[in-house]
C-alpha cells in the first residue's frame, strides 16, 4: 500500500513551517519534505516534526541570484555553490533530514557537467559522515528551459560515473512524463539508483486525479516493485490543500 509525503513547498505553502507540518501529520501524511526552509528556526521544525510523528525526507539547495536555478553546474560559482551544499547538509543535520536535493542550475556544455561533477563529490562527501543522501533531480524543458539536469538517462550517467554510495536520482513522475515517459519501465529500470519518487499531474501539476498519467496503475507498479517508503506529492493545489486530498483515498 503507498504511503505518502507532503511537499511542503507546494502543500500548505502558506503557512509556517512548523505549522505545515502540523497540517499534513493531521491530513495523514506519513512524512514530509519540503524545498528550501531555512528561513525556518531548525530547532522548532525539528520539535513539530517530533510532536506530529512524522520524518521530513528532504530539501533543496538554495537556488542562487533571482532568476537562477541552482548553482551547482555554473563554471565559476563553486565556492557560491559550496556553501549552499553546506547550508542545506547542516540544516539537514540539525532538523533530522535525510537528503538533500542539489540544484545545477541553467548550465550547458562540458564545462557545466565536470563543474556539476566535482560539486556532486563534494556533496556527497560531505554528506557522508552525517549519512544524508545526496539527490539530482531532472526537471522539465517547459517549466525550466536550460536547466543542466533534462532527463532520467542524463542523471543515470552520472550517478555511474561518480559511483558513491550516497548519490541518488530523485524521480519527479511529473517531469520525467513530459521529457521521456514510459514510467512503468523506467520506474523498474532505475529502482536501484532511486532516492526518493514524487508525483503530480501532468501536464498542469495539479493532484494527482486527472491528466495523462493513471496514478492508480503507477502506484500500483511501484507497490509491485517492492518501494515502501513514502511518494512525494508535489503538486500545486492552487488554494487550500484541504479540498484537493480526495486522491490519498482513491490512491491508497
Ligand atoms: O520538481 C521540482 O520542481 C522540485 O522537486 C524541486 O525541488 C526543484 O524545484
Ligand atoms: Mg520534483
Amino acid at each position: 500500500m503507498p504511503r505518502f509525503s507532503a511537499n511542503l513547498g507546494f502543500l500548505w505553502a502558506e503557512l509556517p513551517l512548523p505549522q505545515a507540518i502540523r497540517a499534513a501529520a493531521k491530513a495523514g501524511f506519513d512524512a514530509v519534505e519540503c524545498h528550501w526552509p531555512f528561513d525556518h528556526d531548525p530547532g522548532a521544525v525539528r520539535a513539530a516534526l517530533t510532536e506530529a510523528g512524522l520524518p521530513m525526507l528532504g530539501l533543496n539547495t538554495l537556488r542562487g541570484k533571482p532568476g537562477e536555478n541552482g548553482l551547482s553546474a555554473l563554471p565559476g560559482r563553486e565556492a557560491e555553490a559550496r556553501a549552499e551544499i553546506d547550508r542545506a547538509l547542516d540544516y539537514a543535520a540539525a532538523t533530522g533530514c535525510g537528503a538533500v536535493h542539489v540544484m545545477a542550475g541553467f548550465a550547458q556544455g562540458a564545462d557545466a557537467a565536470s563543474t556539476f561533477n566535482d560539486n556532486l563529490r563534494y556533496a556527497c562527501e560531505r554528506a557522508a559522515d552525517r549519512r544524508i543522501v545526496i539527490l539530482i533531480e531532472p526537471l522539465n524543458h517547459h517549466d525550466a528551459p536550460g536547466y543542466f539536469l533534462r532527463d532520467a538517462t542524463q542523471a543515470a550517467g552520472i550517478i555511474a560515473a561518480l559511483d558513491r554510495p550516497n548519490l541518488r536520482l530523485m524521480f519527479d513522475c511529473y517531469h520525467l512524463q513530459i521529457m521521456q515517459g514510459d514510467l512503468t519501465r523506467r520506474l523498474r529500470d532505475l529502482l536501484p539508483i532511486i532516492g526518493h519518487i514524487q508525483f503530480a499531474a501532468v501536464p498542469d501539476r495539479g493532484a494527482p486525479d486527472h491528466g495523462e498519467l493513471d496514478y492508480r496503475h503507477i502506484f500500483a507498479a511501484i507497490d509491485a516493485m517492492g518501494w515502501d517508503r513514502p511518494l512525494g506529492a508535489e503538486y500545486k493545489p492552487g488554494g487550500a490543500t484541504e479540498p484537493t486530498l480526495g486522491w490519498m483515498k482513491t490512491l491508497r
